[in-house]
């Protein structure tokens, strides 16, 4: 496994006998930047006159911010196989994927026709690493690619997020698992080194006592109890106040923040919301000689509950006409019958009649 950190772009070297292009397969967690990554690496290489071969596995991305040979949303629409097999999103990007990867040897095939021009192919994977990672297609996918082609797992890393020992070590922790699932050639890309620098990770990754001091600055809270016997729960609650202590130290000013955040997008959105309601309702007020917007201080919920409480004049007449409508329809739908009532009885007056 190799690590590199972004930003420093080297001199671009391939092997000299390799004629094949390399395969880079781009995985990293959800907003890792894989395709700003992906983005990256497609300037770079237009600048050193080697434009790569470009694909896109991601059918659920809106918008892909650089030019790209093969897309899957041109093969799967993500959104239809989701409403056609009653799927949410996650199982539509698995679906979506198993779909293209009955397909994938066409891609070979396309990569095969562009080998001679192309010393790379970029693919950018779904957001949700282990859509591609776990799953059939993924695997599918990655062997074919690695049986045809020089291909190099590259794992996509927020740096920013991986500051904190714990983070870092699942983050790594999952990077060895796609190692180990793969068996391709591994690099750790670790990505947004323009907010913190990478080296406090290289140097955890090297050096596993600088880790295990970083380790034991962490507060992890782990007590014994048991359930049955009721032990241990002092130690417990002497761990609940730290922890509540820490929460209010540490993170409820980060709830704060975003508690205001929301209630800002909330009443700029209601805001919104009224202003198109008085725009739209504007004639409906003139007609009904309303008093106008100005004595209407009402959220929007306020004015549906206005416009369900009518006046009792109104209500009856409503109900009345209700009424009405409910009589001539059961009449109608009546009269048949009872003329059939009576064209009966009159066969039965008269045949009893004759045999008098
Ligand atoms: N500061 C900084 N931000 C970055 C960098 N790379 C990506 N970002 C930002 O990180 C966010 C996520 O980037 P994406 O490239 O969409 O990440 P992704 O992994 O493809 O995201 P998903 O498709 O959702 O998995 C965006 O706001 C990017 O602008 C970087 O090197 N530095």
């Amino acid at each position: 496994m190799a690590a590199a950190g972004s930003g420093e772009p080297g001199e671009m070297a391939l092997p000299k006998d390799c004629q094949e292009p390399v395969c880079l397969i781009v995985l990293g967690m959800a907003g890792s930047g894989k395709t700003t990554f992906v983005q990256r690496l497609t300037a770079y290489l237009h600048k050193k006159n080697s434009p790569p071969y470009v694909i896109n596995l991601d059918p659920a991305v809106h918008e892909i911010p650089f030019p790209v040979n093969i897309d899957i949303r041109d093969t799967v629409n993500y959104k239809e196989v989701m409403k056609q097999y009653g799927l949410g999103p996650n199982g539509g990007i698995v679906t979506s994927l198993n779909l293209f990867a009955t397909r994938f040897d066409q891609v070979m095939k396309f990569i095969e026709k562009r080998q001679k021009n192309c010393q790379y192919v970029l693919i950018d994977t779904p957001g949700q690493i282990e859509v591609f990672t776990w799953s059939a297609s993924g695997t599918i996918i990655t062997e074919a690619l690695a049986s045809s082609f020089p291909s190099v797992v590259i794992y996509v890393m927020d740096t920013s997020r991986s500051t904190n020992p714990v983070t870092f070590m699942s983050n790594m922790l999952y990077a060895c698992s796609i190692l180990y699932k793969t068996k391709l050639p591994f690099i750790v890309v670790m990505n947004k080194t323009d907010i913190i620098d990478h080296n406090f990770a290289v140097e955890w990754m090297q050096d596993f006592e600088t880790f295990q001091d970083a380790l034991n600055q962490e507060t992890t809270y782990v007590v014994g109890v048991s359930a049955v016997a009721g032990t241990g729960l002092d130690d417990f609650f002497v761990q609940v106040s730290q922890a509540a202590e820490e929460y209010q130290r540490d993170y409820r000013p980060e709830y704060e923040r975003l508690r205001r955040t929301l209630a800002e997008a909330q009443s700029k959105q209601q805001k919104e919301q009224l202003d198109r309601l008085r725009k739209d309702m504007g004639p409906v007020t003139l007609e009904s000689g309303s008093t106008g917007f100005d004595d209407l201080e009402l959220g929007p919920s306020d004015l549906i509950l206005t416009r369900g409480n009518v006046d009792v004049e109104e209500e009856e007449i409503d109900s009345d006409t209700d009424d009405i409508d409910h009589q001539t329809t059961e009449e109608s739908q009546e009269e048949p019958a009872f003329r059939n009532f009576l064209q009966e009885t009159k066969v039965q007056y008269h045949s009893r009649n004759s045999k008098k």
